[in-house]
Protein backbone atom coordinates (compact mmCIF):
# COMPACT_ATOMS: atom_id res chain seq x y z
CA UNK A 1 0.00 0.00 0.00
CA UNK A 2 1.24 3.42 -1.21
CA UNK A 3 0.70 6.40 1.16
CA UNK A 4 0.18 9.74 -0.68
CA UNK A 5 2.74 12.88 1.00
CA UNK A 6 -0.72 14.08 2.50
CA UNK A 7 -0.88 10.70 4.60
CA UNK A 8 2.59 10.54 5.03
CA UNK A 9 2.36 14.11 6.48
CA UNK A 10 -0.79 13.23 8.56
CA UNK A 11 1.22 9.88 10.17
CA UNK A 12 4.61 12.45 11.17
CA UNK A 13 1.99 14.95 12.89
CA UNK A 14 0.55 12.18 14.36
CA UNK A 15 3.70 10.63 15.51
CA UNK A 16 5.94 13.90 16.03
CA UNK A 17 2.83 15.60 17.86
CA UNK A 18 2.53 13.90 20.94
CA UNK A 19 6.67 13.03 20.96
CA UNK A 20 7.12 17.02 20.88
CA UNK A 21 4.49 17.18 23.66
CA UNK A 22 6.14 14.88 25.94
CA UNK A 23 10.33 15.82 25.47
CA UNK A 24 9.78 19.82 24.87
CA UNK A 25 8.52 21.63 28.28
CA UNK A 26 8.15 25.03 25.86
CA UNK A 27 6.06 23.23 23.46
CA UNK A 28 3.68 21.74 25.78
CA UNK A 29 3.61 25.26 27.12
CA UNK A 30 2.42 26.70 24.38
CA UNK A 31 0.01 24.21 23.74
CA UNK A 32 -1.67 24.75 26.79
CA UNK A 33 -2.09 28.05 26.73
CA UNK A 34 -3.70 28.15 23.11
CA UNK A 35 -5.72 25.13 24.21
CA UNK A 36 -6.58 27.86 26.87
CA UNK A 37 -7.65 30.87 24.79
CA UNK A 38 -9.11 28.41 21.85
CA UNK A 39 -11.18 26.58 24.41
CA UNK A 40 -12.78 30.20 26.29
CA UNK A 41 -13.33 31.10 22.81
CA UNK A 42 -15.48 28.35 21.71
CA UNK A 43 -17.11 28.26 24.97
CA UNK A 44 -18.17 32.03 24.44
CA UNK A 45 -19.67 30.84 21.40
CA UNK A 46 -21.98 28.36 23.49
CA UNK A 47 -22.85 31.33 26.30
CA UNK A 48 -23.76 33.83 23.65
CA UNK A 49 -27.04 33.15 23.01
CA UNK A 50 -28.01 32.15 26.31
CA UNK A 51 -26.46 35.57 27.62
CA UNK A 52 -28.27 36.69 24.06
CA UNK A 53 -31.83 36.07 25.39
CA UNK A 54 -31.50 38.09 28.38
CA UNK A 55 -29.38 41.16 26.93
CA UNK A 56 -26.54 43.30 28.34
CA UNK A 57 -27.04 41.83 32.33
CA UNK A 58 -24.85 41.15 35.12
CA UNK A 59 -26.67 38.29 35.83
CA UNK A 60 -25.37 36.92 32.53
CA UNK A 61 -21.69 36.72 34.25
CA UNK A 62 -23.16 33.86 36.30
CA UNK A 63 -23.64 31.83 32.85
CA UNK A 64 -20.23 32.79 31.84
CA UNK A 65 -18.47 31.45 35.37
CA UNK A 66 -20.69 28.31 35.04
CA UNK A 67 -19.14 27.45 32.02
CA UNK A 68 -15.67 28.86 33.00
CA UNK A 69 -15.30 26.30 36.53
CA UNK A 70 -14.42 23.10 34.58
CA UNK A 71 -11.23 24.53 33.24
CA UNK A 72 -8.96 23.96 36.42
CA UNK A 73 -9.77 20.32 35.88
CA UNK A 74 -8.80 19.90 32.34
CA UNK A 75 -5.63 21.66 33.73
CA UNK A 76 -5.25 19.97 37.07
CA UNK A 77 -4.95 22.99 38.99
CA UNK A 78 -6.54 22.59 42.62
CA UNK A 79 -7.66 25.88 43.94
CA UNK A 80 -8.11 26.28 47.81
CA UNK A 81 -10.51 29.33 48.74
CA UNK A 82 -10.22 30.32 52.76
CA UNK A 83 -12.37 33.43 54.04
CA UNK A 84 -15.66 32.84 52.33
CA UNK A 85 -17.04 34.32 55.19
CA UNK A 86 -15.69 38.00 54.37
CA UNK A 87 -18.12 37.96 51.22
CA UNK A 88 -20.77 37.71 53.82
CA UNK A 89 -22.07 41.10 52.75
CA UNK A 90 -25.36 42.11 51.80
CA UNK A 91 -24.97 45.29 49.99
CA UNK A 92 -22.45 46.19 47.11
CA UNK A 93 -18.58 45.86 47.11
CA UNK A 94 -15.32 46.70 45.37
CA UNK A 95 -13.35 43.53 44.98
CA UNK A 96 -9.51 44.11 44.71
CA UNK A 97 -7.07 41.28 43.69
CA UNK A 98 -3.88 40.68 42.50
CA UNK A 99 -2.99 39.88 38.49
CA UNK A 100 -0.38 37.61 37.65
CA UNK A 101 -1.99 36.08 34.18
CA UNK A 102 -4.76 35.48 32.59
CA UNK A 103 -5.00 32.06 34.51
CA UNK A 104 -6.60 34.55 37.07
CA UNK A 105 -9.53 33.89 35.15
CA UNK A 106 -9.46 30.66 37.07
CA UNK A 107 -9.66 31.54 40.91
CA UNK A 108 -11.99 34.63 39.90
CA UNK A 109 -14.79 32.08 38.91
CA UNK A 110 -14.08 29.93 41.66
CA UNK A 111 -14.95 32.68 44.47
CA UNK A 112 -16.78 35.42 42.14
CA UNK A 113 -20.00 36.83 43.83
CA UNK A 114 -23.29 37.05 42.95
CA UNK A 115 -23.85 40.54 40.91
CA UNK A 116 -20.22 41.28 40.44
CA UNK A 117 -18.95 42.14 37.19
CA UNK A 118 -14.82 42.84 36.73
CA UNK A 119 -13.55 45.90 34.65
CA UNK A 120 -11.41 45.02 32.32
CA UNK A 121 -9.10 47.19 29.43
CA UNK A 122 -11.27 47.99 26.45
CA UNK A 123 -8.90 45.47 24.07
CA UNK A 124 -10.95 42.66 25.66
CA UNK A 125 -13.88 44.12 24.05
CA UNK A 126 -12.25 43.17 21.00
CA UNK A 127 -11.19 39.25 21.25
CA UNK A 128 -13.34 37.80 19.16
CA UNK A 129 -16.29 35.86 20.99
CA UNK A 130 -15.11 36.23 24.37
CA UNK A 131 -15.04 40.04 24.07
CA UNK A 132 -18.82 39.49 22.88
CA UNK A 133 -19.45 37.32 25.69
CA UNK A 134 -17.90 39.87 28.27
CA UNK A 135 -20.36 42.86 26.67
CA UNK A 136 -23.05 40.47 27.21
CA UNK A 137 -22.41 40.00 30.65
CA UNK A 138 -22.03 43.74 31.55
CA UNK A 139 -17.91 43.63 32.30
CA UNK A 140 -17.20 47.24 32.49
CA UNK A 141 -14.58 48.09 29.63
CA UNK A 142 -12.01 51.18 30.35
CA UNK A 143 -9.67 52.87 28.24
CA UNK A 144 -6.40 52.80 29.57
CA UNK A 145 -4.81 55.42 27.26
CA UNK A 146 -7.27 58.02 28.27
CA UNK A 147 -6.84 58.53 31.84
CA UNK A 148 -10.36 61.16 31.57
CA UNK A 149 -12.21 58.59 29.85
CA UNK A 150 -11.32 56.06 32.24
CA UNK A 151 -12.20 57.96 35.28
CA UNK A 152 -15.76 58.81 33.59
CA UNK A 153 -16.76 55.37 32.96
CA UNK A 154 -15.61 54.27 37.23
CA UNK A 155 -17.63 56.94 38.03
CA UNK A 156 -20.63 56.31 36.16
CA UNK A 157 -19.69 52.39 37.55
CA UNK A 158 -20.20 53.70 41.45
CA UNK A 159 -23.65 55.35 40.50
CA UNK A 160 -24.21 52.10 38.52
CA UNK A 161 -23.22 49.63 41.88
CA UNK A 162 -25.50 51.85 44.32
CA UNK A 163 -28.15 52.06 41.60
CA UNK A 164 -28.89 48.63 40.98
CA UNK A 165 -26.59 46.43 43.14
CA UNK A 166 -23.98 45.41 41.46
CA UNK A 167 -20.48 44.42 42.66
CA UNK A 168 -17.62 45.34 40.86
CA UNK A 169 -13.70 43.49 40.41
CA UNK A 170 -10.97 45.33 40.00
CA UNK A 171 -7.18 44.14 39.20
CA UNK A 172 -5.63 47.41 40.87
CA UNK A 173 -2.53 46.68 39.49
CA UNK A 174 -3.64 47.66 36.04
CA UNK A 175 -1.87 45.44 34.20
CA UNK A 176 -0.66 41.43 34.78
CA UNK A 177 2.20 41.43 37.01
CA UNK A 178 4.71 37.76 36.92
CA UNK A 179 7.20 39.10 39.28
CA UNK A 180 6.38 37.83 42.54
CA UNK A 181 5.35 40.80 44.07
CA UNK A 182 2.99 43.41 43.99
CA UNK A 183 3.18 46.34 41.48
CA UNK A 184 2.14 49.85 42.95
CA UNK A 185 -1.90 50.16 42.91
CA UNK A 186 -3.75 52.59 40.52
CA UNK A 187 -6.47 54.22 42.62
CA UNK A 188 -9.48 54.08 40.58
CA UNK A 189 -10.73 51.08 42.29
CA UNK A 190 -10.54 53.17 45.56
CA UNK A 191 -11.95 56.86 44.18
CA UNK A 192 -14.87 54.01 43.02
CA UNK A 193 -15.73 52.36 46.20
CA UNK A 194 -15.09 56.12 48.10
CA UNK A 195 -17.96 57.26 45.71
CA UNK A 196 -20.23 55.24 46.17
CA UNK A 197 -19.34 54.62 50.12
CA UNK A 198 -18.80 50.69 49.93
CA UNK A 199 -16.10 48.23 51.47
CA UNK A 200 -13.50 47.06 49.65
CA UNK A 201 -12.87 43.55 49.75
CA UNK A 202 -9.34 42.63 48.97
CA UNK A 203 -8.26 38.95 47.42
CA UNK A 204 -5.03 37.40 47.13
CA UNK A 205 -4.50 34.64 44.71
CA UNK A 206 -1.22 32.61 46.15
CA UNK A 207 1.60 32.53 43.22
CA UNK A 208 1.86 30.17 40.52
CA UNK A 209 5.46 30.18 40.34
CA UNK A 210 5.53 26.54 41.24
CA UNK A 211 3.00 25.37 38.04
CA UNK A 212 2.86 28.39 35.37
CA UNK A 213 5.97 30.86 34.71
CA UNK A 214 5.66 32.62 31.33
CA UNK A 215 9.48 33.32 31.19
CA UNK A 216 10.65 29.61 31.60
CA UNK A 217 7.47 28.57 29.36
CA UNK A 218 6.25 26.14 32.48
CA UNK A 219 2.79 25.14 32.70
CA UNK A 220 2.64 21.73 34.95
CA UNK A 221 -0.35 21.22 37.24
CA UNK A 222 -0.50 22.28 41.06
CA UNK A 223 -2.05 23.78 43.43
CA UNK A 224 -3.73 28.31 44.32
CA UNK A 225 -4.73 29.42 46.73
CA UNK A 226 -7.14 32.62 47.09
CA UNK A 227 -7.58 34.27 49.75
CA UNK A 228 -10.58 36.65 50.65
CA UNK A 229 -9.54 39.18 53.23
CA UNK A 230 -11.72 41.57 55.45
CA UNK A 231 -13.55 44.10 53.87
CA UNK A 232 -12.03 47.89 54.52
CA UNK A 233 -14.52 50.26 55.04
CA UNK A 234 -15.11 53.47 53.71
CA UNK A 235 -17.75 54.96 55.21
CA UNK A 236 -17.40 58.54 55.54
CA UNK A 237 -13.81 58.75 53.45
CA UNK A 238 -13.20 61.58 51.20
CA UNK A 239 -11.34 61.31 47.79
CA UNK A 240 -8.46 63.04 49.82
CA UNK A 241 -8.14 59.57 51.62
CA UNK A 242 -7.72 57.60 48.34
CA UNK A 243 -4.05 57.00 49.14
CA UNK A 244 -3.71 56.29 52.65
CA UNK A 245 -6.82 53.86 51.83
CA UNK A 246 -4.89 52.46 48.69
CA UNK A 247 -1.75 52.24 50.68
CA UNK A 248 -3.35 50.38 53.53
CA UNK A 249 -5.20 47.79 51.16
CA UNK A 250 -1.97 47.04 49.31
CA UNK A 251 -0.08 46.65 52.64
CA UNK A 252 -2.79 43.86 53.78
CA UNK A 253 -2.33 42.11 50.39
CA UNK A 254 1.31 42.10 50.13
CA UNK A 255 1.60 40.65 53.75
CA UNK A 256 -1.07 37.72 52.53
CA UNK A 257 0.32 37.16 49.42
CA UNK A 258 4.28 37.04 51.45
CA UNK A 259 2.29 34.36 53.90
CA UNK A 260 1.22 32.31 51.59
CA UNK A 261 4.46 32.31 49.87
CA UNK A 262 6.33 30.83 52.71
CA UNK A 263 3.34 28.73 53.24
CA UNK A 264 4.80 26.37 50.11
CA UNK A 265 6.65 23.55 51.21
CA UNK A 266 9.88 24.67 51.47
CA UNK A 267 9.51 27.66 49.77
CA UNK A 268 10.59 31.36 51.37
CA UNK A 269 8.51 34.43 50.86
CA UNK A 270 11.33 35.56 48.44
CA UNK A 271 10.34 37.91 45.82
CA UNK A 272 7.94 40.00 47.94
CA UNK A 273 8.21 43.59 48.31
C1 LIG B 1 -17.51 31.73 28.25
C2 LIG B 1 -16.31 32.53 28.42
C3 LIG B 1 -16.33 33.96 28.09
C4 LIG B 1 -15.09 34.73 28.41
C5 LIG B 1 -15.06 35.22 29.79
C6 LIG B 1 -13.95 36.10 30.07
C7 LIG B 1 -14.21 36.90 31.31
C8 LIG B 1 -13.07 37.82 31.50
C9 LIG B 1 -13.27 38.79 32.51
C10 LIG B 1 -11.98 39.13 33.19
C11 LIG B 1 -11.43 40.40 32.75
C12 LIG B 1 -10.21 40.76 33.48
C13 LIG B 1 -9.50 41.85 32.78
C14 LIG B 1 -8.44 42.45 33.60
C15 LIG B 1 -7.90 43.69 33.02
O1 LIG B 1 -8.20 44.09 31.95
S1 LIG B 1 -6.79 44.57 34.03
C16 LIG B 1 -6.57 46.07 33.16
C17 LIG B 1 -7.66 47.06 33.34
N1 LIG B 1 -7.94 47.43 34.68
C18 LIG B 1 -7.47 48.54 35.28
O2 LIG B 1 -6.69 49.28 34.74
C19 LIG B 1 -8.01 48.85 36.63
C20 LIG B 1 -7.14 49.68 37.45
N2 LIG B 1 -6.86 51.02 36.88
C21 LIG B 1 -7.19 52.21 37.49
O3 LIG B 1 -7.90 52.17 38.45
C22 LIG B 1 -6.58 53.47 36.96
O4 LIG B 1 -6.45 54.39 38.02
C23 LIG B 1 -7.35 54.18 35.81
C24 LIG B 1 -8.71 54.68 36.25
C25 LIG B 1 -7.50 53.24 34.62
C26 LIG B 1 -6.50 55.40 35.33
O5 LIG B 1 -5.21 54.94 35.14
P1 LIG B 1 -4.00 55.87 34.66
O6 LIG B 1 -4.37 56.52 33.40
O7 LIG B 1 -2.77 55.04 34.66
O8 LIG B 1 -3.89 57.02 35.73
P2 LIG B 1 -3.59 56.98 37.28
O9 LIG B 1 -3.95 55.69 37.90
O10 LIG B 1 -2.19 57.47 37.50
O11 LIG B 1 -4.61 58.09 37.80
C27 LIG B 1 -4.45 59.46 37.46
C28 LIG B 1 -5.08 60.30 38.55
O12 LIG B 1 -6.50 60.11 38.53
C29 LIG B 1 -6.95 59.70 39.80
N3 LIG B 1 -8.09 58.80 39.62
C30 LIG B 1 -8.09 57.54 39.17
N4 LIG B 1 -9.30 57.02 39.14
C31 LIG B 1 -10.12 57.99 39.56
C32 LIG B 1 -11.52 58.04 39.78
N5 LIG B 1 -12.30 56.97 39.53
N6 LIG B 1 -12.03 59.19 40.24
C33 LIG B 1 -11.24 60.25 40.51
N7 LIG B 1 -9.90 60.26 40.34
C34 LIG B 1 -9.36 59.14 39.88
C35 LIG B 1 -5.79 59.05 40.46
O13 LIG B 1 -5.91 59.04 41.85
C36 LIG B 1 -4.63 59.88 39.95
O14 LIG B 1 -4.53 61.05 40.68
P3 LIG B 1 -3.42 61.18 41.85
O15 LIG B 1 -2.12 60.81 41.27
O16 LIG B 1 -3.87 60.27 42.93
O17 LIG B 1 -3.52 62.62 42.25
C1 LIG C 1 -11.28 37.56 16.16
C2 LIG C 1 -10.28 38.00 17.19
C3 LIG C 1 -9.79 36.84 17.98
C4 LIG C 1 -8.89 37.36 19.07
C5 LIG C 1 -8.41 36.25 19.89
C6 LIG C 1 -7.98 36.80 21.20
C7 LIG C 1 -7.57 35.71 22.06
C8 LIG C 1 -8.07 35.94 23.43
C9 LIG C 1 -8.90 34.80 23.76
C10 LIG C 1 -9.49 34.58 24.85
C11 LIG C 1 -9.50 35.52 25.92
C12 LIG C 1 -9.42 34.81 27.14
C13 LIG C 1 -9.97 35.67 28.18
C14 LIG C 1 -8.98 35.79 29.25
C15 LIG C 1 -9.37 36.90 30.12
C16 LIG C 1 -8.22 37.38 30.89
C17 LIG C 1 -7.98 38.81 30.58
C18 LIG C 1 -6.65 39.25 30.93
O1 LIG C 1 -5.92 38.70 31.69
O2 LIG C 1 -6.35 40.40 30.32
C19 LIG C 1 -5.13 41.00 30.59
C20 LIG C 1 -5.36 42.34 31.20
O3 LIG C 1 -5.91 42.18 32.41
C21 LIG C 1 -4.11 43.14 31.38
O4 LIG C 1 -3.52 43.22 30.17
P1 LIG C 1 -1.95 43.54 30.05
O5 LIG C 1 -1.24 42.63 31.02
O6 LIG C 1 -1.77 44.98 30.42
O7 LIG C 1 -1.65 43.24 28.62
Amino acid sequence: MELSVAQWLLVVCLVAFPLLYEWSVSFKYFCKMAFYNGWILTLAILAIPICAVRGRNVENMKVLQFMLLHIKYLYGIKIEVRGWENFNIKEPYVVVSNHQSSLDLLGMMEILPSRCVPIAKRELMYAGTAGLACWLAGVIFINRKKTDDAISVMTEAAETMLKEDVRVWVFPEGTRNHSGSLLPFKRGAFHLAVKAQVPVIPVVMSSYKDFYCKKERKFTTGKCTVRILPGVHTKGLSSDDVPELADRVRGMMLEAFSQMSSERPGKGPGGVH
